[in-house]
């Protein structure tokens, strides 16, 4: 049977906003106190979604989380009314209040690892949402995200639904953001390639030493057990701990691959040849493309800033891969010149399209962190949340609700106007029916 590789976007929530959240995340530490604009976030993501629709892509959208979150804050000892909630939270601790408030949740290369039925042992796709164990402000995502999952591919016959794992440092996992499949086509048997930050029992190995590792091998490895996946295509790499003290937070922030091509800086991984090694020996001679792009042509620091490697590999129906890249990279000199470079190259990739989702990369995500990828054969495809995908009329119909629900402007002390809680819950609820999701959040039961 066929099979398709399906892109669902994360849609961004209500109360989009720049925190400084994330410490080793560079974009996010250097835009903490600039004022956010939601419902221009929500568009861009949007926008995205449509065109690549348009291309003739299947394209979903996953539901943002509920937020601001008054239950976790209720839990840290804050009470009374959620008025009163919110504002004690913002005057005796606004960290608190500015991750109880995040709309992380749009980056959905972090919500999960997918493995496609052609890879598990039972031929199901099977989801394991992220524990995100590493930042307070996200570790508070996997329950609501475990629910909208199932509520998306909802058909046991087809999917299988994992708990997140154990939420500890030592299972430190961020999802598909350090996971990737390469496969001859997509309904083919793949390699899963999981990339890991550090070893969590064996402290002798080495470890970044400023900025957290946020993904375990041990962690990978508990993923490919639960996902029943064949041990024989099974690869792990460990990113280059020096990279992740220059902010290279995620592996997507530094290598992407689709079908039979890894693009990659040729400083991502502690060993690069390894890499390459393993994962060519496991295609046919001469069919897998590893594309290593050399610090002489793009610094780390103009990766980083550019996001070259946070874009999207995609197959068009008409066989062509393309890539769809933000914005920063069509105006990085270094990396646009390597670009138009590229696609004249002897390689699969022959095009580059821009999108404009600089909401999402002022917090350090690119097109590739706002999407999660799921292989799906047409019976999966079939047993998936219809409303859930993106057309002319959900297009319309979610562009809409943005418009009427979201703000144009955010600024820390907003996150404690009851309103914008208000706000953000009517939304929510309506959206729940628009994509036909039943009850997903703690707010609706
Ligand atoms: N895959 C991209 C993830 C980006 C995300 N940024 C944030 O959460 C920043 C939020 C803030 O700083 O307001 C993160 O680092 O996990």
């Amino acid at each position: 049977m066929s099979a398709i590789e399906a892109n669902f976007d994360g849609l961004v929530g209500p109360t989009h906003n720049y925190a400084g959240l994330s410490y080793g995340n560079v974009a996010s530490q250097s835009n903490a106190t600039a004022i956010s604009n939601p419902k221009q976030a929500a568009l861009q993501g949007l926008a995205k979604m449509k065109a690549l629709a348009d291309m003739g892509m299947i394209q979903g959208v996953l539901a943002p989380q509920a937020r601001p979150d008054t239950n976790i804050l209720r839990r840290l000892g804050f009470s009374g009314t959620d008025a009163r909630v919110l504002s004690d939270a913002y005057q005796r601790a606004p960290y608190l209040l500015m991750a109880a408030s995040s709309a992380s949740s749009m980056w959905t290369a972090n919500a999960a690892t997918v493995s496609p039925s052609a890879d598990t042992q039972d031929k199901r796709v099977h989801f394991t949402p992220a524990n995100l164990t590493n930042k307070f402000h996200r570790s508070i995502e996997p329950q609501v995200t475990g629910n909208i999952l199932k509520a998306v591919f909802s058909a046991d016959e087809y999917f299988m639904h994992h708990d997140h794992l154990p939420e500890n440092d030592h299972f430190g996992d961020e999802g598909a953001a350090n996971h990737t499949r390469f496969c001859a086509d997509y309904h083919d048997a793949g390699v899963e390639f999981f990339v890991y930050g550090k070893y969590a029992f064996d402290t002798s190995k080495p470890a970044p030493e400023k900025y957290p590792a946020r993904q375990t091998l041990e962690a990978s490895m508990a993923i490919a057990r639960l996902h029943g996946l064949d041990s024989n295509m099974t690869v792990y790499a460990q990113q280059n701990p020096a990279l992740i003290d220059q902010g290279v937070f995620h592996n997507d922030v530094i290598a992407v691959g689709n079908k039979n091509v890894m693009l990659c800086h040729e400083q991502a991984f502690l060993s690069n040849l390894d890499v390459k090694q393993q994962l060519t020996h496991l295609f046919r001679e001469g069919d897998f493309h590893f594309i290593e792009v050399a610090t002489e042509d793009v610094s780390v620091e103009n990766a980083v800033k550019s996001y070259l490697f946070n874009t999207q590999i995609i197959n068009l129906p008409t066989g062509e891969m393309v890539i769809i890249a933000p914005k920063e990279c069509e105006q990085n000199i270094q990396v646009n010149t390597y670009l138009n470079k590229l696609v004249e190259n002897a390689n699969p990739i022959t095009a580059v399209h821009f999108f404009d989702v600089k909401q999402s990369m002022q917090n350090g995500g690119g097109p590739a962190c706002l999407r999660l990828r799921v292989v799906l054969n047409e019976s999966e495809l079939n047993a998936t949340n219809a409303a859930c995908l993106i057309n002319n009329k959900s297009y319309a119909l979610l562009c809409s609700w943005v418009n009427k629900h979201y703000r144009d402007q955010l600024s820390d002390k907003d996150l404690a106007d009851p309103l914008l809680l208000n706000e953000s819950q009517t939304a929510l609820d309506e959206l729940t029916q628009l994509l036909n999701l039943g009850s997903v959040y703690p707010f609706q039961n």
